[in-house]
């Protein structure tokens, strides 16, 4: 476990080596496949900052698996990722929100046929913020390769209580990577552009008991279910100690969560009459938050259930969430428990 020393000069490299001691079964792989996650961070962190500048701004013209439009900047990201993921010789398979299917890695040599890793990542998360220099980011989630599998999804349809490493890198006025590896143990390292090195910085990150900020798409109240709208409801009319909650909301899931872990509260993108199974992607996005929010002393709920139990039916299956501070998710828990019985809430 990380010892808590003087965090100055701790780079993530260093950190994820000091990490890896304490794992007897430890070979070295997981810190090469995190050397190249931070390798790609950097390199798109570094195009982010200028995309206005070098034509990086606006539509590529393509639509991806979700039938978005693709952004240029996530088009870029996207090559950057897998490149620097192959060329770490652990990965075997990849899933991304930009491609259809599983990317499977050729191995290149002898040693690449042991990899054992899979990654799933959102190259670029908050894509509608590009264009308005809003924070933006990537959040990916490591797996172990499933040994007896027979199709390279086999490995990532898993329940997310398989996931072993989680994080994300926010690209905004600092570039921040916040990280777990697990062992109820988060933290945060800052980008030093001049070294090149991002830092430790913000050291095992604990998520307050309880926060009073709800981040949440309110213009879609009138298309959420009754569970979602009782409970937004009740932190509107609710007063904690003479405060009210404030709603704080960016529409990218890496600040808005990243502001949530850090200072408490509650992220939510429950199901609404559009997304019958909520928007964001389970296996990209909720599990890597719901993981790292867990490890840092908070909760993950779909409503009904753990995310992290949820085991995914296709690669880019999504769930609903709410995230953050145990207190705030226990109390969504409490209003699914009510509306899943049709019991009306006391404030009604
Ligand atoms: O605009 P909406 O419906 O509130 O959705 C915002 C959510 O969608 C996302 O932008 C989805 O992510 P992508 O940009 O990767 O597609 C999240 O970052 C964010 O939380």
């Amino acid at each position: 476990m990380f010892e808590q020393k003087d965090t100055e000069f701790i780079t993530l490299s260093r950190f994820v080596l000091d990490e890896q001691k304490w794992h007897k079964e430890a070979t070295g792989d997981l810190s090469i496949l995190l050397s190249s996650l931070q390798v790609a961070c950097k390199f798109v962190e570094s195009i982010v900052r200028k995309a206005g500048l070098v034509g990086m701004l606006g539509e590529e013209g393509s639509v991806n698996v979700q039938g978005e439009g693709q952004k240029k900047l996530d088009v870029l990201a996207n090559k950057l990722f897998i490149q620097s993921l192959k060329s770490s010789g652990c990965v075997a398979y990849m899933v991304s929100e930009e491609n259809k299917d599983v990317i499977i890695v050729e191995p290149k040599s002898e040693c690449d046929k042991n990899a054992k890793y899979c990654v799933a990542f959102d190259p670029i998360d908050g894509s509608s913020n590009i264009d308005t220099g809003i924070n933006v980011g990537t959040i990916f989630g490591v797996f172990r390769m499933k040994e007896d599998a027979k199709n390279p999804e086999d490995s990532f349809l898993v329940s997310g209580n398989n996931i072993i490493v989680a994080g994300y890198c926010m690209y905004g006025s600092s570039c921040n990577l916040v990280i777990t590896l697990g062992n109820n143990n988060v933290n945060g390292f800052t980008l030093n552009p001049s070294l090149g090195e991002f830092i430790l910085t913000h050291p095992n990150i604990r998520t307050p008991e309880h926060g009073d900020t709800y981040s949440i798409n309110e213009g879609k109240y009138t298309k959420w279910d009754e569970a979602t709208k009782a409970y937004i409801d009740f932190l509107k009319l609710h007063q904690e100690g003479g405060k009210t909650y404030a709603s704080r909301y960016i529409g990218s899931m890496v600040a808005d969560v990243h502001r949530t872990l850090m200072s408490g509260g509650i992220f939510a993108y429950p199901v609404d009459s559009e997304n019958t199974n909520g928007k964001l992607r389970t296996l990209y996005e909720s599990f890597p938050m719901a993981f790292l929010c867990e490890q840092a002393g908070g909760k993950a709920t779909t409503g009904a259930k753990r995310v992290l139990d949820i085991v995914p039916r296709s690669i880019h299956d999504r769930c609903p969430i709410f995230l953050g501070s145990k207190e705030n998710v226990e109390t969504v828990e409490e209003f699914f428990e009510i509306y899943s019985n049709n019991l009306t809430p006391a404030f009604r």
